[in-house]
């Protein structure tokens, strides 16, 4: 049986317009966004910079009251994902490799209140989570090289949604798959019947000028497949 759970649209903030940046995330909740996804880049693990656990405490004291997904592409993880947790993240994912102690990171995550996610880059294979899949409450996939918006997705990355759908329903856990990296709504009804639930999506709601109107769209093909 599918452990698929209902479609989560978490647009990337990483696309919103940082001058006005609790505005614009507000904006894009009240266009029909269910979690901010928030991309942090340490110019270390990826070459680009983001932002940090101040400005997602800032969101939070803005009055963003909607689950904030912590997307870390920095290298070591713990220090920083116990300062996200102290600011208001709902979930923090890691990339494994950047790391040294895995199981150990994802027990610090969710000691300390979150949802814990591994994320694997397009070429990272799945069976290097295997043993983590009694714990984790999400698989983030990158369908792209992190460290950018706007990127294409990689055809190859659709299968490996499908196993991992088939890997998740096997452990008949409530395991969310979240896909990120060139998604939009010519693609989401694809990736939804490859399995995933979660989607990140930047450049194409940001980049649309009406959020209202490209989420609908998004949940309006997901909604069309059942
Ligand atoms: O983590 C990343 C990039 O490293 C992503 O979250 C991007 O922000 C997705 O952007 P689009 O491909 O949707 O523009």
């Amino acid at each position: 049986m599918s452990m698929k759970q209902s479609a989560v649209i978490a647009p990337s903030i990483l696309s919103a317009d940082f001058a006005r940046l609790g505005e614009d995330t507000q904006a894009v909740l009240d266009a029909g966004g269910d979690w901010v996804h928030f991309d942090v880049m340490d110019n270390h693990y990826v070459p680009n910079l983001t932002f940090g656990p101040m400005i997602c405490k800032a969101l939070r004291n803005y009055g963003i009251t909607a689950p904030i997904d912590v997307h870390l592409m920095v290298e070591p993880v713990d220090e920083l994902a116990l300062a996200f947790a102290g600011a208001g993240a709902s979930g923090i994912s890691f990339h494994p490799e950047a790391t040294r102690h895995v199981d150990r990171t994802i027990s610090l995550i969710k000691e300390a209140g979150c949802k814990a996610g591994v994320v694997l880059n397009p070429a990272t294979p799945l069976d290097s989570i295997s043993c983590l899949l009694g714990k984790i409450d999400m698989i983030l996939l990158m369908s792209v090289n992190p460290g950018f918006g706007g990127q294409k997705f990689i055809p190859y990355v659709m299968d490996k949604i499908r196993q991992a759908r088939a890997i998740i329903d096997d452990t008949g856990r409530d395991v969310r798959l979240q896909v990120d990296g060139g998604v939009d709504v010519d693609n989401i009804g694809e990736l939804w019947e490859a399995g995933c639930d979660t989607f990140v999506s930047g450049s194409a709601i940001f980049g649309s000028g009406d959020y209202a109107r490209t989420i609908a769209r998004m949940n309006a093909e997901i909604d069309s497949l059942g």
